[in-house]
């Protein structure tokens, strides 16, 4: 067991109001970091990671509870940490070299020490020759390298990340993220900890140790689990998959206690695979054309973040529709980027008849419980199904509250479609007849 480098009890925070009510932002929270480990913390927005962050580096003191460091108050401790934030926040007055001699001199090293140890993490990082330059004269990736040898100089004990790759280009993020990570597995730094605040699910399985998700209103630990896939981690293994679509489910689930973690790595199993398909994103055939439209209107591709900005959403109602969107193929995905493709763009642009089209075909090609439900319609003589039949089948993967909503997003999806009706009052699902009329040739969609 790795010694313990901080630890929060019963830590929590929360703003006097005028009136007799405060504003509760963190609940009651246990929680350590120890040597040895990437923790990740992610959660949705206003979960209060970033206020979290604060008090563990002992930059803003808990309303009620305590953090220790070496199990120490932190108010007595000798504490050694540093924050990488998104903004890179560096000062803009002040050269590289400079802007990383800071913190040695605002500690009262000598010039010439720490000039030698500037120039030595200014190398680390990959920006030897840029020591005169200001600020405004670096890219955005080279500006983050700055920050990131402005935290390192001091060598922290633990080095705190608040979002540190989310204003860089794609690109530019992964490139930086796997040098942060072979600097510390060869232990070219001799950080002990590292704790990175992150709304990228995938960027916390690609690094972390350790991940901890955050439920909101107030804030508190919704689930803190060990990651234990060996580095270098690869987006295309299942195992990676199966991490992220699990913590994908947690945070779009924020009601329901999060189900146990799945057994990672080999291949998927039968009940895993289906899940894979059968999960639909609880989204809107109208929302999902709505999203398509506005990155049209982008050039084709835009930041999720800033997509849910423009339509005034919070991006954890956003991501459903984006998820549903992918789903379908008509969007992917990159790092926090959306791109439509061909079938997403003609969709946009199309009358409803063709949008219909084009997403009954996208349906059936890609939404197994979609397929299953006309396959089974169309096997039976009259063309009825009972609810109850498919409800018992998703029971046995998902809970009672997600069975409902899955049979609901389902069957919103299939009449928009036009691949099914459904009898309200019989909760009996109906082959659409225009399905059996006009495509007979469906049925060999179905069954590739
Ligand atoms: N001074 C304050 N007074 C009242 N409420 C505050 C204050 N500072 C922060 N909050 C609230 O605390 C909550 C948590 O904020 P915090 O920035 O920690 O969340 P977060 O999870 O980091 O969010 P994001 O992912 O959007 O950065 C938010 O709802 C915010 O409005």
């Amino acid at each position: 067991m790795q010694p313990v480098i901080i630890r929060a009890e019963q830590v929590e925070k929360y703003y006097p109001q005028p009136s007799e009510n405060r504003i509760q932002v963190i609940s009651p929270t246990d929680l350590s970091i120890s040597a040895g480990e990437i923790v990740a913390l992610l959660g949705p927005s206003g979960s209060g990671k970033s206020t979290l962050l604060r008090m563990l580096t002992g930059l803003s003191a808990p309303s009620a509870g305590v953090v220790y460091w070496h199990e120490k108050p932190i108010s007595t401790a000798d504490v050694n940490v540093s924050i990488v934030f998104q903004s890179f926040a560096l000062f803009p007055w002040l050269t590289v070299l400079e802007n990383v001699e800071a913190p040695l001199k605002a500690r009262g090293m000598e010039a010439t020490e720490r000039r030698k140890r500037s120039l030595k993490i200014l190398d680390t990082v990959g920006l030897d020759g840029f020591q005169a330059a200001y600020p405004k004269e670096l890219s955005g990736g080279m500006r983050q390298r700055v920050g990131f040898a402005r935290a390192l100089v001091v060598e922290p004990e633990v080095l705190f990340m608040d979002e540190p790759f989310s204003a860089l280009d794609v690109l530019t993020a992964e490139n930086l993220r796997s040098e942060l990570l072979e600097l510390w597995q060869k232990k070219t730094i001799p950080t002990k900890a590292i704790f990175l605040v992150t709304h990228n699910i995938e960027e916390a399985v690609l690094l972390a140790d350790r991940i901890i998700v955050l439920g909101r209103n107030p804030g508190h630990v919704r689930t803190d689990f060990k990651v234990s896939l060996s580095h270098p981690r690869d987006r295309k293994t299942a195992a990676f998959t199966q991490l992220v679509d699990y913590i994908y489910k947690v945070l779009t689930q924020p009601e329901t206690k999060p189900p146990a973690l799945p057994r990672l790595g080999g291949k998927p199993s039968r009940n895993q695979r289906q899940m894979h398909y059968q999960m639909l994103p609880h989204a809107r055939p109208g929302g999902i054309a709505g999203l398509l439209e506005l990155v049209l209107d982008h050039e084709g591709k835009d930041d999720i973040y800033r997509l849910a900005d423009d339509l005034a959403f919070e991006i954890d109602d956003l991501l459903p529709i984006v998820d549903a969107a992918q789903l379908l193929g008509f969007l992917t995905v990159t790092e926090g980027d959306a791109a439509i493709t061909p079938t997403g763009a003609e969709y946009a642009n199309s009358e409803i008849l063709r949008q219909k089209e084009l997403f009954r075909t996208a349906a059936l090609e890609n939404v197994l419980l979609l397929r299953q439900i006309v396959r089974a319609l169309e096997a039976k003589s009259d063309r009825s199904v009972p609810e109850e039949f498919f409800h018992d089948m998703l029971d046995e993967q998902f809970s009672e509250d997600e069975t409902i909503l899955q049979l609901e997003t389902a069957i919103n999806w299939g009449r928009y479609a036009e691949l099914f009706d459904f009898d309200v009052s019989r909760r009996r699902f109906i082959l659409h007849e225009k399905l059996n009329e006009s495509e007979p040739e469906s049925s060999a969609e179905i069954d590739a």
